[in-house]
């Protein structure tokens, strides 16, 4: 993988990349604050938007695909980590309110990542709170067969399949499609839709140095900015790997580019058996049949030059010829990319059955070919072949704030997370166990622990998963001391709810993918409780970890942050001690917490996506996994932990 960039840090690059997109389309605007992209003056008579979003590095999704006729609007976290509930709902809202006179119902796509999930799940319930005239639905894009033998919880990840459904779906909403038909249209699809990936190498991040695979986090290494190496020796190929730098299923001799697609391609075939336990598809022997409708979706990874991706789609059609199998319609394009991957993958769908499935569920067929050759204002897509004339801004035209700030009478904060002050001495301020001055420092000294822990973080998620949760424990960190800086978070003029609120309120706005979900659940139920104790919960910490019992399936042992989070609220539940023991004992049991994480498999998150060398999928077996470093979340909450005692103590 080249390691060199035009612009070599990360630093407002997806806003600009963003900018940049709206700038080649002029049919669309960047709501800069919410990274949300929209479309400017969407039709009076659309009364369903399509919108979707994800992490930053898969351009041109998804503001290329941003255009009346495909999405209505879209939005961009940070570079492979999703973007937070805060961005998701500005996106909604404008989606929905910008230029229609009655809102408009809102299908989600989303892909198959838990960060996503996450914070699309969150946004969405704020969505309905707030605006109940909305009606939502979503669609789960998860097509990637590589994963099926594997026991995780997680199921498919979604690949460059996503930009087809969001291709149809867009399509068919703009015909008058209802939020009903077109959800089902877009679950039909999902289930006949499948992908595989390859690529020679990982892709790189600008700005960030690259893992060593052997460190185990017991100590740096000074090398970091010379090691690039992403494993895969000259000549060899990884099969089976994500859009985020995930290491893929299987590594091989590249024996040929003819080799190598047949492989894929049997995957994609024969992946009916797995699938049909994930996702209740079709059996493995006639996914495809050979008269079925098939089309074929070709997507450079970004690292991959035009003249050899055609040659693949050579390769790809004349393979699936063999098997008797020949597209109708064949694309190819940089869809949705990984950075600068020099690899692909492809997909194909089977247009009989996803028809079939319609007429079995009692919905009317769908011509699937005449969407996707629909028109569309999207300029990424690549059946554009016109470009309608651009209407001139009007005065009565709105821009996303004037949008947001139209709907502002129906958008109130929930009181549980504005700030609350109180006076120093008061009640409140008394009860807390540590003065404001202690709290202010210990909140200090966490932010510059994990800030100074970001490399490691960065490490462990490079080797397990995709390399972002150093930074996005760091954005964290970040913020926090610019709201203490500034005095917008203070400890000496807030009460304790309104204190976590106001953390968990920075941390949701500022902290995208999974672990900034995680965190902006557990911070406000946690403050729900403070304020008000509910008589099943033994405290205010049990009652939060209970809350992010309800959104994910991890519990101790299965590789997460809760591997340290909950052993750190049980020894700060306890009542025997002082609250400084207490604390100190909560540290102390969350970095007992990460380290037993090092060499454990997963079944959640992406470091689900890392097997044992034995590759068995066999639930509970950790062979091969020695060499695994911490979890990085369960790591970054122990360092978190750490700092706070220490500041607590200064
Ligand atoms: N389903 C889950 N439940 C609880 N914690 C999870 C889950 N999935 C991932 N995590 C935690 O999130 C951390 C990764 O956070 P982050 O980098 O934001 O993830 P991603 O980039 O994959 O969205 C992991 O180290 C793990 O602690
Ligand atoms: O690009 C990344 C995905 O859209 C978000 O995934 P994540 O938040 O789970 O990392």
């Amino acid at each position: 993988m080249s390691h060199k960039h035009i612009f070599n840090s990360p630093d407002g690059l997806v806003l600009k990349s963003l900018r940049g997109a709206a700038a080649l389309n002029p049919l669309i605007r960047l709501h800069a604050p919410s990274k949300s992209v929209y479309v400017a003056h969407p039709s009076p008579s659309l009364a369903l938007a399509v919108i979707t979003g994800g992490g930053a590095g898969h351009e041109p999704a998804h503001a290329g695909y941003t255009g009346a006729g495909m999405l209505t609007a879209s939005v961009s976290g940070d570079i492979f980590a999703s973007p937070s509930a805060k961005q998701i709902l500005a996106c909604i809202q404008l989606a929905a309110f910008n230029g229609a006179g009655t809102p408009r119902d809102v299908l989600i796509v989303i892909n198959n990542y838990t960060g996503d999930r996450l914070n699309f799940g969150l946004a969405i319930e704020q969505a309905r709170a707030l605006h109940p005239a909305i009606n939502i639905a979503t669609v789960l894009v998860a097509d990637d067969v590589s994963l099926l033998g594997r026991p995780s919880l997680v199921g498919p990840r979604g690949l460059g399949g996503n930009i087809f459904v969001c291709k149809v779906l867009g399509a068919f909403a703009a015909a008058g499609g209802t939020l009903t038909r077109t959800k089902h249209l877009g679950d039909a699809l999902v289930a006949n839709l499948r992908s595989i990936g390859a690529a020679l190498g990982h892709c790189h991040v600008p700005g960030r140095s690259s893992s060593n695979a052997n460190d185990d986090g017991r100590g740096s290494s000074d090398d970091d900015d010379n090691d690039h190496d992403d494993g895969i020796a000259p000549g060899h190929v990884e099969i089976g790997l994500g859009l985020h730098n995930e290491p893929g299923v299987r590594r091989a001799a590249l024996a040929s580019p003819t080799w190598l697609v047949r492989e894929m391609v049997r995957l994609v075939r024969e992946s009916g058996e797995g699938w049909a336990r994930v996702g209740g598809g079709s059996p493995a022997s006639d996914w495809i049949r050979p008269d079925d409708q098939v089309v074929l979706f070709i997507n450079n990874l970004g690292g991959v030059s035009q003249l050899e991706m055609s040659a693949v789609v050579d390769e790809v059609v004349g393979c699936l010829s063999t098997h008797t199998v020949h597209p109708v319609r064949v694309y190819l394009a940089p869809f949705m990319t990984s950075l600068n991957a020099p690899g692909f993958s492809i997909s194909l769908v089977n247009v009989t059955r996803t028809g079939e499935q319609l007429e079995a569920g009692d919905t009317p067929a769908v011509d699937l070919l005449a969407l996707l050759d629909a028109p569309t204002d999207a300029h990424a897509w690549t059946g554009v072949r016109v470009w309608p004339v651009s209407p001139p801004l009007s005065a009565s035209d709105k821009d996303a704030e004037d949008v947001l700030r139209a709907i502002q009478d129906t958008y109130s904060v929930p009181s549980s997370s504005g700030p609350e002050t109180t006076t120093p001495g008061s009640s409140a301020t008394a009860a807390a166990p540590f003065t404001p001055p202690q709290l202010t420092a210990a909140l200090r000294a966490a932010c510059a622990a994990v800030r100074a822990a970001e490399r490691d973080m960065t490490r462990f998620d490079t080797v397990v998963g995709d390399g972002d949760c150093g930074e996005t424990f760091a954005g964290g960190a970040r913020a926090v001391l610019a709201a203490l800086d500034s005095g917008s978070l203070n400890p000496s003029k807030t009460a304790p709810a309104a204190l976590v609120a106001g953390v968990g309120a920075i941390l949701e706005g500022n902290m995208g993918g999974t672990i900034g979900a995680l965190f902006a659940i557990f911070f406000t139920a946690w403050s729900r409780a403070l304020r008000s104790p509910s008589p099943e919960s033994a405290s205010s910490l049990s009652a939060a970890l209970k809350a992010l019992g309800a959104h994910t399936p991890a519990r101790p042992g299965d590789r997460t942050v809760v591997d340290a989070l909950a052993p750190l609220c049980a020894a700060l539940d306890a009542s025997s001690s002082t609250p400084l023991a207490r604390l100190e004992a909560a540290a102390r049991a969350a970095r007992a917490g990460a380290e037993s994480t090092r060499g454990m498999g997963a079944r959640l998150g992406r470091a689900s996506y890392v097997a044992g060398e034995s590759g068995d999928g066999v639930e509970g077996d950790n062979t091969g996994l020695e060499g695994v470093p911490p979890d990085p979340g369960a790591w970054g909450v122990a360092v978190m932990m750490e700092g706070f005692v220490a500041g607590v103590k200064a």
